[in-house]
């Protein structure tokens, strides 16, 4: 099949050719928890790690195939500033974002080094900033690339922000194109994230802030909205959003998967939910494509924040992130076989 996205008006990309498998999927994977909601203006999310835990996340990832080695890292630990909420640059909390994150860099940087794919289990997205930047200790901004799925664009500055949230910032802090759009921030110095916007490929967005709008137009921004997604479906979006940073399949692959992509129904226990999201199928059947192109190196799982919702809520929202992890280090649902 010859096939091109320019027919949607977006990038032109060449879908006749598959994917190059490159044998980057481990076996052996970290498993890291950061039980940090500070980012987030509802509180919540610092529990998630031990929520999926305490639902057998590790146990299911053991259960994958006999061959997959899975250690638990346990949680990153950081000394609380606890300055309470204060406001630096309209940033809430920023001491305690800043080393956290500087802290959990160390740590996925530290898993990489053991030969080991790291999965940070959120924790707010704000986390994003230390768990990128800690991979790119390991590699060349060139060689990585970035699949954000979120129903948010998480591209905010500190002046464009209608929050001060840094869970809404995360891959502007990650990027040279918007460098000049912060101030010097001490407590973020160590952060030296060099990636270029041409690196990231949003899918699943639906909840966008004036100015990152205006930003997403301004620098051509590569993304895979719920329209789209209704338009073309969940195959060519997501082979489609695989190509367009990753054309020759060379690069290394980081998927920042924040939890409130999904739509409620299936995952309602979250701080910033957004209506008309993706389904579970979905979104399995994009990990099982992450896993099939042999890209993944690391990965987040971000915003599962069990406080919120009842009891039904959470469980669903528990088995649906328990079920993507899954999916992206290679549970099939054809089934497995070693
Ligand atoms: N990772 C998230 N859930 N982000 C939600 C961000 C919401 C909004 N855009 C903000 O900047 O506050
Ligand atoms: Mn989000
Ligand atoms: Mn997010």
């Amino acid at each position: 099949m010859s096939w091109s996205l320019k027919i949607f008006n977006k990038f032109p990309i060449n879908l006749s050719s598959s994917i190059h498998a490159r044998a980057f999927n481990s076996k052996a994977i970290g498993i890291l928890g950061v039980p940090f909601d500070k980012g987030a203006g509802t509180r919540g999310t610092d529990k998630g790690p031990n929520a999926l835990r305490e639902a057998g996340l590790i146990d299911e990832i053991k259960h994958i195939s006999s061959n997959i080695d899975v250690k638990d890292y346990g949680d990153v630990h950081y000394e609380l500033m606890n300055t309470n909420g204060r406001k630096i640059h309209n940033l809430n909390d920023l001491s305690d974002v800043a080393a956290c994150n500087k802290a959990l860099a160390d740590q996925v940087e530290k898993i990489i080094k053991d030969n080991r794919m790291p999965i940070t289990l959120g924790g707010c997205h704000s986390i994003a900033i230390g768990s990128i930047s800690g991979v790119l200790r390991t590699t060349t901004p060139d060689n990585l690339c970035i699949l954000w799925v979120d129903a948010h664009l998480d591209l905010n500055t500190n002046t464009t922000s209608p929050t001060g949230n840094m869970h809404g910032m995360p891959a502007s802090l990650l990027v040279k194109e918007l460098r000049s759009n912060w101030p010097t921030i001490p407590e973020l110095e160590w952060c030296k994230a060099d990636l270029s916007l041409r690196n990231f490929c949003w899918i699943g967005l639906r909840s966008i802030d004036y100015y990152e709008r205006i930003m997403m137009e301004q620098y051509g921004i590569k993304y895979f909205d719920m329209r789209d997604i209704d338009r073309m479906g969940i195959d060519k979006v997501t082979n489609a959003a695989l190509k367009a940073i990753n054309p020759n399949g060379d690069r290394q692959l980081h998927v920042s998967f924040d939890i409130d992509s999904l739509d409620p129904l299936f995952a309602n226990s979250t701080g910033t939910p957004a209506g008309a999201g993706l389904t579970l199928r979905e979104c399995l059947f994009l990990m099982e494509e992450v896993h099939r192109s042999g890209t993944l190196s690391s990965m987040d799982l971000v915003e599962v924040n069990p406080l919120v919702g009842d009891v039904r809520d959470v469980t669903n929202t528990l088995n649906s992130a328990k079920a993507i992890v899954c999916a992206a280090i290679g549970s099939n649902r054809s089934g497995n076989s070693s």
